[in-house]
């Protein structure tokens, strides 16, 4: 049940995600290689003071034995003991810090990754799994990138500079020795990548436990009004629970690594103490020999414990690196979406009223978009010029076809409406235009370019776009504001606050415009989140704006006075809205019928009353008539 959880997990991110492996969780540390050279070659002195220690008491044994003074040996001891506790102090300062480093730096790559990331593929994943890859995936890298590297090369060193002495101290204790080590080394074998699964499972389990979270905070007063408390925090409880599971697992597997090493050494301890003691009574053997032998066994098992634990950190770091470069592996937008807005706003600024010398992506003749933003020129903003040629489109594969085929033009200034019953594909058109999502064939262009040949920035630069909910973000009104301008000045802000109607809201607000909106905008009304997403979009001074239900929360006075605002903007600007409510489109200069994602009929609305059957319907049911 749980293996196919963790299946139906991984089956959201492509099939060719990279395989993790001990290379992989080396490409994140080879960044902070001089610190974990620094950090691990401290750690390893401060070991070798320990694994000295035995050398040093076998001096003071014989010093003791021959009458000899004790000062010298015991000072060189106290001070290989307090000197390594000092060096390994610093040592795992480094690796902690560096450890925090390697997070930093899989954090900000996660980031910019998961922001670039294509609509198509976040429309299918999980957010709250997306989350849990950001902030508990990559800390289970902090230690083991760094510690766990450098720890398992110290303890190695350490064990093979062990077995060497042992060997040379005395080689039949060192073969019994031998034997109950190669028992214990088969049997973590086996147990190791266990671990490593059971971590994974964990894991995938904490990100579903993330998504259900997300989703009931998405809907958390649907959840009060629905009475739904107990059976969503059942829900939430069960992916606890599947975490927990896991987590237990995990844990039985490393107890199992952990006391396996620890019976070895010890067995081993007992095995050599037996065996020894045999040899110094025969004679075979000097007391003072078995007794650095078997303190050498003893300071062994400290690297022996730090290797099992080593090696089981790196099998949960490996699970932790499938995951993370799961994302990795998604589908991203083109670098250049990544442009600030001003670069982008240049370009569309600059104004191509003129068919052929729009150069998005230097596949047209004329001037060439070569990286060098000319200045805006006031006045010489152009609207879009918006065509559909013959587009079929599909969510995705296996999905059925949403547009069969769609075909119409909407070129230069005016207000364009697009209209038909609910799932025609009228939000589609948008989400084509903005190439959330690219056709599946036909042509979408914007100014006469495929915008699959545009520079993403500078096609989205030159829309302003207010989706179907009017989505608010959390901060400020004016952060709000100016998230697609960040560039506009306090005299913008005001002026198009007056014209969404924002003003009263604006005054009422305990800090004006720099208030806090909340969460979603929660302290919002669904009227004045439409006002402020339209507003957010006319500071962009678009030349293409794209208005989805934008009006369908408003009063009768906000939206006849936002019909004026936005008649006003299609005086220069290509405005195109989705509109359920036709007295929002009566007066548009064009309308477009979308049904069962064809264009049914394109007109005006004398036109279409007279002429097209859906639209007289339509309009009939919302007792309009021909003006
Ligand atoms: N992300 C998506 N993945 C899969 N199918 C989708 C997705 N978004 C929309 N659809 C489907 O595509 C069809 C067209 O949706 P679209 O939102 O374009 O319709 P619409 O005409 O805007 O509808 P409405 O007027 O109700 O908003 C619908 O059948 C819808 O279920």
């Amino acid at each position: 049940m749980s293996e196919r959880r963790t299946r139906d997990a991984h089956a959201q991110y492509p099939h060719d995600a990279p395989r993790a492996s001990w290379r992989r969780i080396w490409d994140y540390g080879r960044p902070h290689w001089k610190a974990l050279l620094v950090g691990g070659l401290l750690s390893f002195l401060g070991g070798m003071t320990g694994i000295l220690q035995p050398l040093v008491a076998k001096v003071v044994i014989e010093a003791l034995g021959a009458g000899e003074s004790l000062v010298r040996p015991l000072l060189v001891l106290t001070a290989a003991v307090i000197g390594g506790a000092l060096i390994s102090a610093a040592g795992a300062f480094v690796l902690e810090r560096t450890g925090q480093s390697v997070v930093l730096a899989v954090r900000r790559q996660l980031v910019s990754r998961l922001l670039r990331l294509r609509v198509a593929e976040v429309d299918r994943l999980k957010p709250g799994d997306l989350v849990s890859r950001l902030t508990a995936d990559t800390t289970l890298l902090r230690t083991v990138a760094t510690s766990g590297i450098s720890d398992a090369v110290t303890s190695s060193v350490l064990l093979v500079a062990g077995i060497v002495l042992m060997a040379v101290m005395d080689p039949v204790l060192f073969g019994v020795t031998a034997v109950v080590v190669v028992v214990a080394a088969i049997t973590m074998v086996a147990v190791l990548p266990r671990i490593g699964r059971a971590t994974e499972a964990s894991q995938a389990a904490l990100g579903e436990m993330g998504s259900q979270l997300e989703r009931v905070f998405g809907a958390f007063r649907t959840i009060k009004a629905s009475s739904a408390e107990t059976v969503e925090a059942r829900r939430l409880d069960a992916s606890a629970r599947r975490a927990w599971t896991k987590g237990v697992a995990q844990a039985g597997w490393s107890a199992v690594a952990g006391v396996t090493a620890w019976l070895s050494t010890n067995v081993a301890f007992l095995v050599v103490l037996g065996f020894g003691g045999a040899r110094v009574a025969s004679g075979a053997l000097e007391v003072s020999s078995l007794i650095a032998f078997l303190l050498l066994l003893f300071y062994l098992m400290e690297p022996i414990s730090t290797l099992v634990s080593a090696a089981t950190d790196l099998q949960s770091g490996l699970a932790a690196v499938r995951r993370i470069d799961e994302v990795g592996a998604l589908e991203g937008e083109d670098t250049d979406a990544s442009e600030p807005h001003r670069a982008a706003g240049a370009e569309t600024l600059d104004g191509h009223a003129d068919a052929g010398v729009t150069t998005p992506a230097g596949k047209v003749a004329g001037t060439r978009h070569n990286g060098v933003h000319r200045t805006p020129v006031p006045g010489a903003r152009q609207p879009a010029r918006v065509s559909f040629a013959d587009v079929v489109f599909r969510y995705a594969d296996g999905l059925p076809l949403v547009h069969h085929g769609v075909t119409f033009e909407a070129a230069g200034a005016g207000l364009t409406a697009l209209v038909g019953p609910s799932g025609a594909g009228k939000t589609t058109v948008f989400s084509l235009l903005e190439r959330f999502y690219d056709a599946t064939g036909g042509s979408v262009s914007v100014d006469g370019v495929d915008v699959r040949d545009w520079p993403l920035a500078g096609l989205r630069g030159a829309i302003g776009y207010v989706e179907q909910d009017a989505p608010v973000l959390d901060g400020t009104l004016r952060d709000n504001l100016v998230l697609a301008a960040p560039d506009a000045t306090d005299t913008d802000v005001e002026e198009v606050v007056g014209r969404a109607r924002l003003s009263e809201l604006v005054g009422r607000l305990p800090d004006g415009i720099d208030s806090a909106v909340g969460h979603r905008g929660t302290t919002l009304s669904g009227g004045e989140r439409q006002r402020v997403a339209i507003a957010r979009a006319l500071l962009r001074r678009p030349r293409l704006l794209l208005l989805d239900e934008a009006t369908s929360q408003l009063d009768a006075a906000n939206e006849a006075a936002l019909k004026e605002v936005m008649l006003d903007a299609a005086r220069d600007t290509n405005v195109m809205v989705v509109a359920h409510r036709l007295s929002t489109v009566t007066s548009a200069d064009r309308i477009v019928v979308l049904d069962a994602g064809v264009v049914r009929a394109v007109g005006t609305h004398e036109q279409l009353v007279a002429s097209d059957d859906l639209y007289r319907d339509l309009a009939a049911s919302q007792l309009l008539t021909a003006s």
